[in-house]
């Protein structure tokens, strides 16, 4: 998994590797290499206007503006306020061209935003926010510093209007604010610079899972029996099943449904608990298209009372709110989107991050809080988030595909935080092979090329 930091973590990171003996302007001149570099490759000789602010983000910024006017890019820099770091002194007098007040700075092609960066506390002044506005909107290349400037580094929130930038250079690592929303829209395409700060992070970018073929002992059952149980609106169930199927498992029986669904899926009766208590059965999933009916709520607690890795979704989610969540035996996965983790959990302040990770250590389950921004958590710390998916993906049933391949991933032996994870990773890869208006029915078929990838 990619790491990815909070600002402290970043800090203490940097901290570390001071204390080993490279000073801050190394790192800043590494900083600043990445920077031009990757404005050279962008917008090649473009005129650039860097913004530089107080800090070591502006110190950034003024290596950044020297090194690309090396080059024989023509290059302007406004400032907001006089250095404040002894690093970012050090890089504004090592530039020797002028420095603009930034209120009357004039656009450029390229806009390099390096006001502030993980040091950001508070909102930014209005004048300053319009000011960065003004010549962002006026300019043909946007790149942000680290962060673009106005963004909350450890939950994505925006602390002010924020303009949409094309590239965003992270420094050393991925923050929260390059994959959470709303900051995330607005970065662009993120790009980690190594600048030699190795870093330890208790929260990932979900990555591609190893998930090898069927080797020649392999038999239906021992690739993953799942049983999903459908209910009111058969579709979803059905959607779900398919998607199970597709995603690997060797067997895939739905209790329960209507009419319309692969040769191979088995039919069961809803109520058929022998069938549910078969020992071979791996993994149940239940939720989607499920109701709240009476019938529905017996079904749950059916499918409770079996100690199987459970995959909780939509209706489940819903049934189980309200009641003091059940001790869950097996490993369990919940995939809640906001409406029903706030009616699972209540309000809960915090991060997209933080709130998972609370909500899990509170219900003993991973959760996985889907959204543009998904994140799982487990009971033990352990979080991630998805890579950036298509946002074709908001679109209706997509979500019973997502339980139906975390059902498939828990059948298949990954404990709920991996299959969560791998679920996430596929249903993204199906998304975007199957490209833009897509419906959720088409992601099963792109699931195979998908899992191909993961062999
Ligand atoms: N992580 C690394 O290893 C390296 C990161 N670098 C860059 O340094 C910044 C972080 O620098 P820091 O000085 O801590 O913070 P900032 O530059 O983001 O800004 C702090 C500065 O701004 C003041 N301030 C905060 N909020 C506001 C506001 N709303 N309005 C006005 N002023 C504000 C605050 O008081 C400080 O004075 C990181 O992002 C990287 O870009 C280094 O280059 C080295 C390696
Ligand atoms: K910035």
């Amino acid at each position: 998994m990619k790491p990815i930091v909070t600002a402290a973590e970043m800090r203490a990171a940097e901290a570390a590797v001071i204390g080993g003996g490279t000073s801050v302007e190394t790192l800043m001149e590494r900083a600043g290499e990445a920077i031009a570099e990757a404005a050279w490759r962008y917008a090649g000789t473009a005129p650039a206007l860097i913004l530089c602010g107080p800090g070591n983000n502006g110190g950034d910024g003024y290596v950044a503006g020297r090194l690309l006017r090396e080059r024989g890019v023509p290059v302007r820099i406004a400032a907001s306020a006089e250095p404040r770091t002894d690093a970012a002194r050090a890089a504004r007098v090592a530039w020797d061209g002028p420095v603009e007040p930034l209120a009357d700075a004039r656009p450029a092609p390229l806009l390099i935003d390096a006001l502030f960066g993980t040091g950001l506390t508070r909102p930014l002044d209005p004048s300053l926010g319009d000011a960065l506005d003004r010549l962002a909107g006026a300019a043909r290349y946007r790149i942000a510093v680290d962060l673009p400037s106005g963004v909350g580094t450890d939950d994505g929130i925006l602390l002010g209007p924020v303009p949409r930038f094309d590239l965003t250079i992270a420094l050393g690592a991925l923050k929260p604010a390059h994959r959470l929303q709303p900051s995330a829209a607005l970065c662009g395409r993120v790009a980690v610079a190594d600048i030699g700060v190795p870093v330890t992070a208790r929260l990932g970018e979900v990555a591609r899972p190893r998930l090898p073929p069927p080797g020649p002992a392999d038999n239906k059952y021992s690739r993953g029996m799942v049983a999903v149980i459908g209910g009111e609106m058969p579709g979803a169930a059905i959607l779900a099943a398919t998607a199970a199927q597709r995603a690997g498992a060797g067997y895939v029986a739905l209790f329960g449904g209507g009419p319309g669904a692969p040769a191979a899926l088995v039919r069961k009766d809803i109520g058929d608990q022998a069938a549910l208590s078969d020992p071979r059965l791996c993994a149940i999933v239940i939720g989607p298209g499920l109701g709240r009916t009476e019938e529905a709520r017996a079904a749950l607690d059916r499918a409770l009372g079996t100690g199987k890795p459970l995959l909780l979704d939509a209706d489940a989610l819903s049934l189980l709110a309200g009641r003091p969540l059940p001790r869950f035996v097996a490993p369990t996965l919940m995939t809640p989107h906001e409406g029903e983790f706030l009616r699972l959990f209540g309000r809960i302040e915090g991060s997209k991050v933080e709130r998972a990770r609370l909500a899990a250590a509170r219900a003993g389950a991973v959760v996985l809080l889907k959204g543009a921004d998904s994140v799982i958590a487990a009971p033990d710390g352990r979080a991630a988030i998805a890579p950036p998916a298509p946002s074709w993906l908001a679109s209706a049933g997509t979500g019973d595909v997502l339980a139906g391949i975390a059902g498939a991933m828990l059948a298949r032996g990954l404990d709920a935080f991996d299959a969560g994870c791998a679920a996430l990773w596929l249903h993204g890869r199906a998304a975007e092979m199957a490209g833009p208006a897509l419906i959720a029915d088409d992601l099963a078929q792109h699931l195979a090329p998908a899992l191909a990838a993961c062999g």
